[in-house]
């Protein structure tokens, strides 16, 4: 111990005195050597290392951040299997009349054909078996000496024997020919004796003509056919088997592989109870659960890439999203073959029966052949597509549908003028048809409208009064108002190639205008308005009129922007897919929005023909005569502007104007905006100005303007009466 006594400073700076009896200097310290590590380790990271003698320190228990994320699951309903119906009781055919009715008329058709085209060869087949029977009855010779002599086997075994000079093997080999051939003729010789008794029977009178005839062509035909070569058969082959891929979950997961989307082919899941692959119509559907990430959008926009996964032609792989399933479920439908091959069903209406405007009725057929639904009461319908897509046929098929409901009227103005809706023109009232790519068609088809204007304005206080005598519970039309009133029948109003209509400068703003005020006043009284365009741009198609119309079918169209201004902005995102649809190919087909979930649809093929029949008929269930409407008077605009003005005035704003021509003449201008008068002037070569009035500056129109171009027009005209009368002398 040391005796010398420290300096403060060195005091200070001296390490503190540890106990004797804490540190032994003497003892040899044992290292952890792993704790050590781990230390220098923690430290590295920042980490401070405690020792259990660290007051501070206290054991991390479990720490519960927020609330429990997995609950407990809830008690599932042990029964609920019972409730699940997969099967029908019946099979289809046995339950539906029309099914049976086409199985019926398919088997009928198939027994014609085959029928027929044996009969048309039955010469060629007379040749054949001609020629093929001798040479099987000379092999059938050959075989039974053949087996009789029992050579058959033992000739070349004895060659054998004879090539190698063993002469003991030749005659033991022999021998056993003629132990088995000694029998053997005793066999053969009474089966030729049985068979001349047989043929002496069949000749002699005991056997009927018929049956001699019978007996010999059978005969005939069995030596053909069996000395015939086995690659050339007898009858022609007149049933090629469809060649069709079984969807296996190999192949699908194969598919979905190809697209890309996929990493590892276990990802993609069958669900439980529904992923089982099943036969679906004309072919198999599988549905399946894609990764995380992954959703059913995706694999639709891969359709290509999926069909060439499948080895599979594009038209008969059908992927496609499950409404109301999360959206990583695909199902996907793999037809048997191509759809654009497939025969559609035939429409049911067609086998009679009336259709109803308050209900359902068929329009068509998706891909797997299963009926498509359409309703008319309370919607109005878009027909979008390229020229060639099929937009008339389909609207037609809805025009043929109405018309076998006797209370239908209807308007319809074909501004293509291609013909296609004649054969509606004795089911209109007058003023109500037109078909023609020309101005006065146009003008009658505005004329319409303002006509379904007028309609409008007139249907809701009747159908109120009689919602009030309790024909029903809202005001809205329903069948028996409309059976109990004539004033208030549904109409069906349709304009092909609206397009025409909506960019005339003249007439296009009143008529858009005029067609949004019917869209959305007259769904619930009974006005079905139909509009079908192929030129799908915002021009075309304003924001007024497609947004509230219900039903919208987008056909063969070029890209996703025409889908969505179609359909309606997201169908892209949804899964519609019109533009891969072939124009001409796949003439109808159709995506299908506003009733029930997205269905892809080819309307029913109804030729030129059986719609003739249809209207006849339809004609007949109205008892053969035409309606008489009041159609509103064609109107004069400069001529009414002068009617309408306020003495006094200069000029006025085409907003002020608007109202005055609406509250004057509301037949002809109740749907009147601003915009669509000023394009009405204008049209006329009236220019659009700026216009004071009441201390506002706004565009409008002077009373001088109106005046100078009344009394240009009766110069005018008044020299082209004069030229007349000069050219009449
Ligand atoms: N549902 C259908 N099933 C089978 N073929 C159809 C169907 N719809 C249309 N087609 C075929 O497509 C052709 C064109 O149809 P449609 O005249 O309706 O087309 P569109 O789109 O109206 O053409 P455009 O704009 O030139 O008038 C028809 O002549 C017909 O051969």
């Amino acid at each position: 111990m040391s005796t010398h006594t420290p300096s403060p400073v060195a005091e200070e700076l001296a390490p503190e005195p540890v106990p004797d009896d804490v540190v032994n200097p003497g003892a040899a310290q044992i290292v952890n050597l792993g704790q050590r590590r781990a230390d220098r380790v923690a430290a590295e990271q920042g980490l401070v290392v405690v020792g259990d003698d660290d007051g501070e320190s206290v054991e991390a228990g479990t720490v519960l951040v927020g609330t429990v994320v997995d609950p407990p699951d809830p008690p599932g309903d042990a029964l609920a299997f019972l409730d699940v119906r997969r099967t029908p009781v019946f099979p289809v055919w046995l339950s539906d009349s029309q099914t049976r009715r086409d199985a019926m008329r398919r088997a009928v058709a198939a027994v014609g054909y085959h029928a027929g085209v044996h009969a048309v060869r039955i010469p060629v087949y007379a040749a054949l078996v001609a020629w093929y029977a001798p040479q099987g009855a000379a092999r059938l010779t050959g075989r039974v000496l053949g087996w009789t002599s029992a050579e058959v086997g033992n000739w070349g075994l004895r060659q054998d024997a004879a090539t190698r000079n063993d002469a003991k093997t030749w005659l033991e080999l022999d021998r056993h020919r003629q132990r088995q051939a000694s029998w053997r003729w005793w066999v053969t010789g009474a089966g030729v004796l049985a068979a001349v008794a047989a043929v002496l029977v069949v000749l002699s009178g005991v056997t009927p003509g018929w049956a001699r005839w019978l007996l010999a062509a059978v005969g005939l035909v069995a030596l053909a056919r069996y000395g015939r070569p086995v690659d050339k058969p007898i009858l022609a082959r007149t049933v090629v088997r469809a060649k069709y891929r079984k969807l296996t979950a190999e192949l699908t997961r194969k598919g979905i592989m190809a697209t890309g989307l996929v990493k590892k082919p276990e990802d993609i899941v069958f669900p439980a109870g529904l992923g089982e692959i099943r036969r679906e119509g004309p072919g198999y559907l599988a549905v399946a659960d894609l990764p995380d990430g992954v959703i059913a959008v995706d694999v639709v926009d891969k359709r290509e890439q999926l069909a060439g996964g499948l080895r599979l032609p594009l038209d008969q792989v059908w992927p496609e999203t499950m409404p109301r399933e999360h959206p990583g479920r695909l199902a996907l439908w793999v037809a048997d073959k191509p759809v654009s091959a497939m025969r559609q069903p035939a429409w049911p209406h067609l086998s009679g029966g009336a259709t109803d405007y308050f209900k359902e009725f068929v329009y068509g057929f998706d891909p797997r052949m299963r009926k498509v639904m359409y309703r008319m009461d309370e919607r109005n319908s878009l027909f979008a597509g390229f020229p060639g897509s099929g937009k008339s046929l389909s609207g037609r098929v809805v025009c043929a549908a109405m018309s076998l409901d006797p209370i239908v009227q209807f308007a319809i103005f074909d501004l293509a003028g291609r013909g296609d809706y004649d054969m509606f023109e004795p089911l209109c009232a007058p003023g109500l048809f037109g078909s023609g790519a020309d101005e006065d068609t146009k003008r009658a088809a505005y004329r319409m409208l303002l006509w379904l204007v007028k309609q409008c304005d007139e249907r809701g206080p009747i159908i109120k009064g009689w919602a009030q005598q309790g024909l029903n519970t809202e005001n809205k039309l329903n069948r028996a108002i409309a059976m109990r009133d004539p004033r208030v029948r549904p109409i069906a109003a349709l304009i092909d190639e609206i397009q025409e209509l909506i960019n005339d400068p003249e007439l296009g703003k009143a008529a858009s205008a005029a067609a949004t005020s019917v869209i959305k006043r007259g769904r619930a009284l009974g006005i079905h308005l139909i509009l079908e365009t192929q030129r799908i741009d915002k021009e075309s198609l304003p924001k007024g009129v497609t947004s509230n119309i219900a039903l919208r079918t987008c056909l063969a169209v070029p890209s996703h922007v025409e889908v969505d201004l179609a359909l309606g902005t997201g169908a892209f995102r949804q899964g519609a897919r019109p533009n891969q649809f072939e124009i001409g190919v796949d003439a109808g087909w159709g995506v299908r929005v506003g009733m029930g979930p997205m269905t892809t649809v080819r309307a029913a093929y109804l030729d030129r023909r059986t719609v003739e029949k249809i209207c006849a008929k339809a004609l007949a269930l109205r008892g053969g005569t035409r309606e008489q409407v009041d159609l509103p008077p064609a109107r004069d605009i400069l001529a009414d502007l002068a009617v309408i003005w306020v003495p006094g005035e200069r000029g006025q704003h085409w907003k002020t104007l608007a109202p005055r021509l609406a509250e004057k003449f509301p037949d002809a201008y109740a749907a009147l905006t601003a915009e669509a008068l000023s394009a009405l002037v204008r049209a006329l070569e009236i220019e659009s100005r700026n216009v004071k009035a009441k201390g506002v500056t706004q565009r409008g129109i002077y009373h001088a303007q109106i005046i100078d171009a009344l009394a240009a027009r009766d110069r005018s005209d008044s020299d082209d009466d004069a030229e007349q009368v000069e050219e009449d002398r």
